[in-house]
């Protein structure tokens, strides 16, 4: 592989883009080499600059479950574009993706749009203070909310792969309302909650982690967390950016018959676009403005079209009665391949999934929270990482990042992967 035209634009991207990245995981500072500039991407497949093709599990971080341009995402997009890209007005097509999205998703009745995941973070933790009255939360070490100030504390994904998972600028009197707890330790939790009576608003969670690789809850954590709430009057928040209408049409609500009180997306739900909601009962979501004392705006927000592609899309996931399963046995058959490949070749490892989301660790003991993930070994990350690419593989630039399986990859796809695999580990 030829990465001449990528390292050509990479120089010149960093003249005027810190990093020449404008989302620093996309750099490649934690395997080093130069990051492949993306030209276009179809189905399971992106093509980069120099013209090489690869395999793709990132992605875009998520939101193609079913592939890269998928037509009736792109269609859409491009039907809406004739008719004006922005009014500032409501528009009908707003009420016809919640509708929607308020029918696929358990506990809601009502959901409002904003531009990206982190915004819907930043605006359900703001949301549950107002509601409760309350200011402190807990977050739990390793989980990833977006950028917004009361979470960089312990942040995963970016964060921690750059070393900055409390990131400067981050004032102090912010930090201190960020309590932090390990992921899968309900006494942890338990003990914080009792240190902190009567000061905690809410409790917020990757219900399934995806930013510290791919670590599923522990049987029983997630309806730990949901007796505490209530013993304590905290609201539980469900981070399901990365699993929302992927793990099952209604999240991981769904998934693991747990009700959230407020719930985040972002990724699936804009199909490509830039697009995060959150969601709740009536009871909380009408202490938004205007209805409520709680601000949250957005000039963009619910622009039409990314609202055309969510809607093109969460219609697609809806009507697919098949799509779960299919998600679930190919990155079983991915697992179960790659597992083989690598313990041919002894290397040690461990391999996280659930649904469509799956991760290589390369470590001795579970990797279960986020102490254990820090453990995997990260030199021999770099060279299965390089090898992949070399092999037209593309996986995250990153050990605290999950892969994304899509519907769009078939089974000679996944073969390929598993061949890669196959040949890389004969050089770890
Ligand atoms: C679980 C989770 N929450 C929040 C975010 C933030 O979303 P965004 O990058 O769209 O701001 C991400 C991804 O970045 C995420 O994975
Ligand atoms: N792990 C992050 C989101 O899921 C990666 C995306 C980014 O930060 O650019």
């Amino acid at each position: 592989m030829l990465y001449q035209r990528s390292s050509a634009l990479f120089k010149e991207a960093q003249q005027v883009i810190p990093g020449g990245v404008n989302s620093p995981v996309r750099a490649f500072n934690a395997v080093g080499g130069t990051p492949i500039f993306a030209k276009s991407a179809k189905g399971a497949y992106v093509y980069d600059e120099d013209g090489n093709r690869f395999i793709d599990y990132i992605n875009s971080w998520g939101p193609m479950l079913l592939g890269h341009a998928f037509p009736p995402v792109v269609e859409a997009v491009i039907e809406k574009t004739q008719s004006g890209t922005s009014f500032g007005m409501p528009t009908a097509i707003e009420t016809e993706i919640a509708e929607l999205a308020v029918s696929m998703v358990p506990n809601i009745d009502k959901i409002r749009f904003v531009n990206s995941g982190t915004e819907a973070c930043m605006s359900a933790i703001r949301l549950a203070r107002g509601f409760t009255k309350k200011d402190k939360i807990i977050k739990f070490a390793g989980c990833y909310h977006g950028h917004s100030d009361s979470f960089l504390i312990a942040a995963g994904s970016g964060a921690v792969t750059f070393g900055t998972p409390n990131s400067p600028g981050v004032t102090q009197g912010t930090a201190k309302d960020t309590l932090l707890a390990r992921y899968n330790d309900i006494e942890n939790v338990k003990q914080l909650v009792d240190a902190n009576k009567g000061e905690i608003a809410a409790i917020i969670i990757e219900p399934v982690a995806g930013n510290m690789g791919c670590i599923p809850p522990k049987e029983g954590f997630l309806e730990g967390l949901r007796s505490v709430c209530d013993a304590h009057n905290v609201l539980l928040i469900f981070d399901e950016v990365m699993t929302g209408f992927r793990l099952a049409k209604g999240g991981v609500q769904e998934l693991k018959s747990i009700d959230a009180d407020i719930v985040c997306f972002g990724k699936v739900v804009g199909g490509g676009l830039p697009v995060g909601a959150f969601a709740a009962r009536n009871e909380i979501m009408n202490h938004l403005a205007p209805l409520g004392p709680v601000y949250q705006a957005g000039t963009l927000s619910g622009n039409p079209l990314a609202m055309a592609a969510g809607l093109a899309m969460l219609k697609a996931v809806n009507n697919d009665k098949g799509l779960m399963n299919r998600l679930e046995e190919k990155t079983k058959y991915l697992h179960t391949g790659i597992a083989d490949a690598l313990n041919k070749n002894n290397i040690v490892h461990q391999i996280n999934r659930i649904g469509s989301m799956i991760s290589v660790h390369f470590c001795d003991d579970a990797v279960v929270d986020f102490e254990s993930a820090a453990k995997g070994n990260n030199e021999t990350f770099k060279k299965f990482f390089h090898g992949m690419l070399n092999k037209g593989i593309y996986i995250a630039p990153s050990a605290f990042e999950t892969w994304f399986i899509t519907d769009a990859l078939t089974y000679q796809d996944l073969n390929e992967t598993i061949a890669a695999v196959e040949e890389v580990a004969k050089t770890l």
